[in-house]
């Protein structure tokens, strides 16, 4: 029989986990152990537990499976809640793995170090950012229990929670049954395709937006060859931006309503069908739009449901509904579509002395892309994310709907450790909060490449509130402190040195490259600047 931590594992990698993040401590030490010494998963330590979440999340996107964070109880593990709601909000399957107190120690009448209110605590918050939850302290039930928490994170491709009591780890215990997923009821599934069939054939102008989900579930290629059987465009939201890489034949863009492209919101805006297929209808995907939720025009397939008009098909995840309309469909012809309905992404930069622009570095990553070919990107929240619409559909892990800040430059690690080399942008304020993982990525032989948009502000906040000072922050000089924690680093100011560092950190292999681009203070990208405008403009329509 084996011990529960080997079942565990075994288990991990049976539901499609490829590696670990994590940091130890004296409650999952011995779990810690077993993980070494096993060789089971891969593992990486990084520095502080947001950053152990944030690598899980995007090592769990780019591999369209589970990603495994494991961390100590109380302290280690509540460090860990900000990230993982992260991944609730997104939609990231991430099990977390949290150590606690054996039973003796729970009845010890002590409080525990590393406790809070009461020894379940940790539990209570987790239960808040985590769709199932799973206590291992019997041996007879440990295995089902992680059988039923892994299959609920793949299934409704959320967060799950299993507390691990470090007196359990060398238990003897059955091994872990993986439970079959769940498919639809096929007749539903048929009916629910033939509708939304009929309703294609009606349409004048069809329209599909895609979000996240159809990467969660793995039906990129399937959305894309649909879309190509129906003759329709597609575009992605905000969040689902970098989805169909490599599709750029059905993909127009991404939509941002008054903030995008015109000639592709308008593709959107005046459609008369507009399937959403994996879309999370956030503020940030939809909040500068005017009809995206008008029932009679939208058909929205997410979260193992399907809303057309006014009635709603339960329990019928998105795979099976994409399968099902791929087999009673037609091939039609590709529908006509204005002149200007797509997007056309900035090159050809002018590599001269001028002082950089944002929207410069997106033109110089467009032609760094042209050059020597395409690379995954992870990007955090700041006029960063806003310029990444503006570089050719390329894959991309970003916190758009949660927005939390620090997620780059982890989430670029966790890429990094999937054995992909990623390109991470990232503000100075975020780089701030979390860049400094960065100085993990020597003893993994990590070399991700790090494009830091430093305008020594809080320009996000700026755009909306100038008059406050709290938005000027210094200038840390981040490129000097690269090499002090295993990188190479560089300063520029003007386009020429911008292109030039961007050549240079693609040949440098076995290092972070760290290209701190310099830009001054209240200038934004383009699509920043729309979006602001978009922004105050329907918070006046409110009003
Ligand atoms: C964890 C966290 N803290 C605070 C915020 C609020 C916030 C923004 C959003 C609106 O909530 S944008 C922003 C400033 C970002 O600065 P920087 O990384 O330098 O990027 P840029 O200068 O391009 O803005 C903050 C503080 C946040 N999103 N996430
Ligand atoms: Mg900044």
């Amino acid at each position: 029989m084996p011990t529960l931590a080997t079942a565990l594992l075994d288990a991990l990698k049976d539901h499609g986990a490829k590696e670990i993040f994590g940091i130890p401590g004296d409650f999952v030490l011995p779990f810690f152990k077993v993980i070494e010494e096993s060789g089971s998963l891969p593992y990486f330590t990084l520095s502080h537990e947001p950053a152990v979440g944030f690598a899980a999340d995007a090592a769990s996107r780019y591999r369209g499976g589970i990603g495994v964070a494991v961390v100590t109880y109380g302290a280690g593990a509540f460090n860990l809640v900000n990230s993982i709601a992260g991944a609730y909000a997104e939609r990231s399957p991430v099990v977390v793995i949290a150590g606690a107190p054996g039973a003796r120690e729970r009845t010890s009448g002590y409080l525990l170090h590393h406790q809070v209110r009461t020894v379940d605590t940790q539990l209570a918050v987790f239960k808040e950012v985590t769709c199932a939850q799973a206590v291992l302290n019997d041996p007879a039930t440990a295995p089902a229990e992680i059988a039923r928490v892994l299959r609920s994170s793949l299934e409704l491709s959320l967060p799950v929670y299993i507390e691990f009591p470090r007196d359990m780890v060398d238990a003897k215990v059955e091994p872990v049954e993986k439970l079959p997923q769940r498919a639809a009821d096929p007749g539903a599934c048929a009916e629910c395709s033939e509708e939304i069939l009929d309703r294609i054939a009606k349409a004048k102008s069809p329209v599909v937006v895609v979000d996240v989900e159809i990467r969660r579930y793995g039906v990129e290629k399937q959305v894309a060859a649909l879309a190509r059987k129906l003759g329709l465009p597609v575009v992605t939201t905000f969040m689902g931006r970098g989805l169909l890489e490599g599709d750029d034949d059905v993909v127009a863009g991404t939509y941002m309503g008054a903030a995008g492209d015109p000639g592709l919101s308008a593709l959107v805006e005046e459609s008369d069908l507009v399937l959403m297929f994996g879309v999370i209808l956030s503020d940030t995907n939809f909040a500068l739009s005017t009809n995206m939720t008008d029932p009679r025009r939208t058909v929205l397939a997410t979260g193992r449901e399907v809303q057309i008009g006014h009635h709603v098909y339960r329990d019928l995840p998105l795979a099976d509904l994409i399968a099902g309309l791929d087999a009673h469909a037609t091939a039609h012809p590709p529908r006509p579509r204005n002149a200007g309905q797509g997007m056309v992404y900035p090159r050809k930069l002018v590599a001269d002395s001028g002082a950089i622009a944002p929207s410069d570095i997106a033109t110089a990553i467009n032609d760094l892309f042209d050059k020597h070919g395409k690379m995954p990107m992870t990007a955090d929240i700041g006029d960063c994310l806003f310029t990444a619409m503006e570089i050719d559909n390329t894959a991309l892990a970003a916190p758009g709907y949660y927005a939390g800040m620090g997620f780059g430059v982890p989430a670029g690690v966790g890429v990094a450790a999937t054995g992909l080399r990623p390109l991470i942008l990232v503000g100075d304020g975020a780089f701030q909060m979390t860049g400094w993982e960065l100085g993990n990525c020597k003893r993994y032989g990590l070399d991700p490449i790090v494009v830091l948009f430093n305008n020594c502000s809080w320009e996000m906040l700026r755009v909306f509130q100038p008059e406050s000072k709290f938005n000027d922050l210094d200038d840390w000089h981040f490129a000097d402190i690269a090499p002090s924690i295993g990188g190479h680093g560089v300063r520029v100011t003007t386009r020429a040195e911008l292109a030039a560092a961007l050549d240079a950190a693609v040949a440098r292999r076995g290092q972070f490259s760290l290209i701190e681009v310099m830009l001054p203070r209240g200038a934004t990208s383009h699509t920043l600047a729309r979006f602001v405008k978009g922004f105050k403009a329907a918070r006046e329509r409110m009003k």
